[in-house]
């Protein structure tokens, strides 16, 4: 039998993102056990050895190992980061028929364990691909969840914080929708500090519109600029992923733009999608409407519509 209070997250697909969350969990000292899985068996083993190595240096002890998909039976959390990734030029809705045919094995696996926590998918496109293994899992919708816009928005809150010269942290700020191209910031809500960004560029005139457009282009477009120049994108979302594990297994209630399903929100039903949800060790408590202008809303409902019309070609 398990012990009490010993967390255990199973991490499936040990590449590039998943040695990244694997990477940032250790460092981070996120739970006692970290699972690694993948369909190439001697890889998983490899980044197990490698990463125990490091243990020594990190902050609380943990014990990784490659496993089985018969590991998943006590795990609290699963974390799905295997399948195909983009090639230059290519878009996250592009692998969406290959990495679907991935999940339905991967999720069966899982579910055979006699698995009963919590799905965290960051593989693309993200938000089609949680809701395949919700559909497929079975599990309340509260219990499966993509990492959708989080990625997106610290590189948001990033960018916004060198433009502006202050602390990321004290960027408030988010982009919503759809994992990809038709992602949107939500200006409307968007604070430095305690002022609304609108205020700051009427107050001081080396600010403008113009600039906080071409920063939301570059937010956008940033998995495209990286992949052009390292072939792949893989730290950030690795940190991502581990702020949102952090967020359910320390029952934090913290609020992140993740992939949830919508039953009415925001004016849509059955689909998954980025917007901020409160998020604890039951997974999604809350999901937030928050409020949206007339083109913020347009946008969403468009973002809605690519991702509900991919999705028709799979589901
Ligand atoms: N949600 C997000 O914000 C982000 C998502 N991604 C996505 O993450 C995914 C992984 O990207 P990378 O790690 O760069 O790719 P990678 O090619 O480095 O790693 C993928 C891993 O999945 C494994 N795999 C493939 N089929 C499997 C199966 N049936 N069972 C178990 N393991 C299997 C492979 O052996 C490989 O180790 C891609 O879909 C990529 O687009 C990447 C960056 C950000
Ligand atoms: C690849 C990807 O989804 C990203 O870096 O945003």
């Amino acid at each position: 039998m398990k012990k009490q209070n010993i967390n255990r997250v199973v991490l499936i697909g040990t590449g590039a993102v998943g040695c990244s969350y694997a990477y940032s969990f250790i460092n981070q000292g996120v739970a006692e056990e970290l699972v690694l899985i993948d369909v190439n068996e001697l890889r998983a083993e490899g980044e197990a050895m490698d990463l125990n190595h490091g243990i020594p240096f990190a902050p609380t002890p943990v014990k990784v190992w490659s496993g089985q998909y018969a590991d998943c039976q006590k795990a609290d959390l699963v974390v799905i980061t295997a399948g195909l990734p983009q090639k230059p030029g290519e878009t996250r809705l592009d692998l969406v028929a290959k990495n679907t045919a991935i999940f339905k094995t991967i999720v069966k696996n899982v579910m055979d364990s006699g698995f009963n926590g919590i799905f965290l998918i960051a593989t693309n496109p993200v938000d089609i691909l949680t809701y395949v293994t919700w559909k497929e899992s079975r599990l309340p919708k509260e219990r499966v969840i993509g990492s959708g816009t989080t990625l997106d928005t610290a590189r948001f809150r990033y960018m916004l914080g060198e433009y502006f010269n202050v602390d990321t942290r004290n960027v408030h700020a988010a982009i919503i929708g759809e994992h990809g191209d038709t992602e949107l910031p939500v200006w409307s809500r968007t604070t430095v500090g305690l002022e609304e960004v609108e205020t700051l560029i009427a107050k001081n005139n080396k600010y403008s519109q113009k600039d906080l457009d071409d920063i939301f282009v570059n937010v956008r477009d940033a998995a495209y600029h990286i992949i052009e120049r390292k072939g792949a994108t893989y730290y950030g979302i690795g940190m991502s992923l581990v702020r949102i594990t952090k967020a359910i297994l320390g029952n934090e209630n913290s609020i992140l733009p993740v992939s949830v399903h919508l039953d009415g929100q925001y004016g849509h039903k059955d689909v998954y999608i980025g917007v901020p949800a409160v998020i604890n060790v039951e997974g999604i408590r809350e999901v937030l409407e928050i409020p949206l202008n007339q083109e913020e809303q347009k946008q969403f409902d468009h973002s809605v519509k690519v991702l509900k019309e991919t999705m028709s070609t799979v589901i």
